[in-house]
């Protein structure tokens, strides 16, 4: 059977959740996704009504400086502690603008640098991020321009939330074999084993030079596939019951709901000449049943 014809249109309406403004965009065939203006923090990615593939935690915080808890943070323009900014950097912790929301299938949303991120790094720059509606598919992408008179450098990351069921029986394919960063280990360098990704217990590990594709199984969900353009790294993080613990906004077994699968540039700082630019795309697409 040939699938639905897609039309080339989409709902984009202002919403409200937690008190803080929000996009929610749907879909012909009734997708949708809802974006915080809030870190410009995709929350929810629904393919089919109902079916919801973010996890957002029930504790989160939507205030100004602090960070969401799940969906897709936007990390940048630090990675962790990999510098001396804050951890993850603050384009997750500020109010982005919403630039377009009427052309076909993509909101676009902007950070522009001022005082709000010179408190935090004197970089001239503006960041994009677009997000996408196609059938069974998001895609999310970001963009950054040097808007100075100066070279500086970033790494970056889509910190994505993946919802799972529970962690037992679920899996991340398409790292077999790459050597990794454990990061739970004081970053000592691992072989690729050759396996597949289990969770049970904290993992913390950087992938680099490997982008995928990533296939997500057992999720109690059709299976996702996870790839990536312009990032070459993939980070994977789950706490693990312990460390979960400790993070205030994560509630009890919290853990147990997500994994996440991180498209990154963070080995390699991306160097940015004044004028210069760079983008970095992360799609999720849900494939069918097997
Ligand atoms: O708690 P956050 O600041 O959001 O960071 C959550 C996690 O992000 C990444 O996945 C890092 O690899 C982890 O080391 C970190 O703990």
């Amino acid at each position: 059977m040939s699938p639905a014809p897609w039309r080339d249109t989409m709902r984009f309406e202002q919403i409200e959740h937690k008190g803080r403004p929000h996009l929610r965009l749907t879909a012909d065939d009734g997708a949708s996704a809802e974006v915080s203006l809030h870190g410009a923090h995709v929350t929810s990615w629904q393919p089919t009504p109902g079916r919801e593939r973010l996890y957002l935690s029930p504790n989160a915080s939507h205030a100004t400086g602090t960070a969401i808890r799940g969906g897709i943070p936007v990390v940048f323009p630090q990675f962790a502690g990999r510098g001396p900014m804050i951890k993850h950097g603050f384009a997750r912790l500020l109010d982005w603008r919403l630039i377009n929301a009427s052309n076909a299938r993509t909101a676009i949303f902007e950070l522009n640098d001022g005082p709000a991120t010179h408190a935090y790094w004197p970089a001239r720059f503006s960041a994009r991020l677009g997000v996408t509606l196609a059938p069974a598919t998001l895609e999310v992408d970001l963009e950054i321009v040097n808007e100075g008179d100066a070279a500086w450098d970033f790494t970056a990351a889509l910190h994505t939330y993946l919802r799972v069921s529970g962690l037992a029986g679920v899996s991340l394919g398409g790292l077999e074999g790459a050597p990794y960063f454990d990061s739970a280990n004081h970053g000592s360098r691992a072989p690729g084993d050759g396996k597949v990704v289990h969770f049970s217990g904290e993992l913390d590990r950087i992938y680099p030079d490997a982008a995928g594709p990533l296939l997500l199984r057992g999720a109690n969900l059709p299976p996702l596939e996870i790839t990536a353009r312009g990032f070459r790294d993939t980070v994977v993080w789950n706490p693990g019951a312990h460390l979960a613990a400790s993070i205030a906004d994560l509630g009890d077994g919290e853990h147990e709901h997500f994994v996440c699968a991180e498209s990154a540039t963070v080995i390699e700082p991306v160097t940015l000449a004044p004028g210069e630019r760079w983008r970095g795309t992360q799609r999720l697409r849900e494939l069918p049943a097997s």
